[in-house]
């Protein structure tokens, strides 16, 4: 049977073919290549929050997932975004995906619009097509999945990405995907606890991966971080870099949730 990954990488290539019949790649490299520069800095937002003593948090915008559904009605990106900022993240992560996740580019373009924070396209990248929508649409960072992503079309998916000016945060679940994903140049590094395939959540992952991860990484931790007891976990573990959905999503006030959490 097909599972969810595999479904959506389907699903991705699809919307790839669409997209270009609609718009040629020459002309969108274009506009993603005439926004170069303007990129905020995602890895050194994350940096910063944590040589200042802080966690850097990615704070994601999502407004349902293919686990959960349905994580929040009341659902404004550009609120969100900002009450984020105001309560201390590093970064942001906005969800693209339409189908799957209900999230949308304009999402992306209205949380970058309301602060100053960078931005993570979060979706699941196939082709450099979608690398050029990301530059494109004002993102800082895009994600790569090792697990729907063979080795050469990472690297080719990150140079694209290093081209036009974006960061890359390379997404892995287990010790075959970390070590494939360590022979790319990004430092960005996730460790998700979630497995996208069974949806199974356990911090376990993160603790289990952390001692093959070299020092010049910045390992983030991504992924059921809903407690407090959570964070020290990672923290004690000393793993300083987080990006968190559902707990935000689910608190009246995403902001304040986050400051809560990492207070
Ligand atoms: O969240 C899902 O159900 C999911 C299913 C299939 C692929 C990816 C999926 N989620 C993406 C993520 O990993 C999370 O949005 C992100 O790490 C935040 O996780 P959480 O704090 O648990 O919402």
């Amino acid at each position: 049977m097909t599972d969810i990954l595999n479904r959506i990488v389907e699903v991705k290539w699809e919307e790839v073919a669409a997209a270009k019949a609609r718009r040629s790649p020459a002309s969108l490299r274009e506009e993603a290549e005439a926004r170069r520069g303007e990129q905020l800095g995602f890895e050194r937002s994350l940096r910063a929050s944590i040589a200042a003593g802080h966690a850097g948090v990615i704070a994601e915008i999502k407004k349902a997932s293919p686990s959960k559904g349905v994580l929040r009605e009341d659902f404004k990106p550009a609120e969100i975004a900002e009450s984020y900022a105001r309560n201390g993240a590093a970064c942001l992560s906005v969800l693209t995906d339409e189908r799957f996740f209900q999230g949308s580019v304009a999402h992306l373009r209205q949380a970058r619009a309301a602060c100053e924070l960078p931005v993570l396209r979060k979706d699941f990248m196939v082709d450099e097509y979608q690398v050029m929508e990301a530059g494109a649409m004002g993102a800082d960072c895009i994600l790569l999945i090792a697990a729907c992503l063979a080795d050469s079309q990472m690297a080719d998916l990150e140079a694209a990405a290093h081209a036009i000016g974006l960061d890359v945060l390379v997404e892995v679940h287990d010790g075959d995907e970390l070590d494939r994903a360590l022979a790319l140049k990004t430092p960005l590094v996730g460790i998700n606890n979630r497995n996208l395939r069974t949806f199974d959540v356990t911090l376990d992952t993160t603790l289990d991966l952390l001692p093959r991860v070299p020092a010049d990484r910045l390992l983030v931790t991504e992924s059921g971080i809903l407690g407090v007891a959570d964070v020290k976990r990672m923290r004690d573990a000393n793993v300083h870099a987080f990006l968190v959905g559902e707990a935000f999503m689910r608190a009246p006030d995403p902001g304040q949730a986050l400051a809560t959490l990492f207070a």
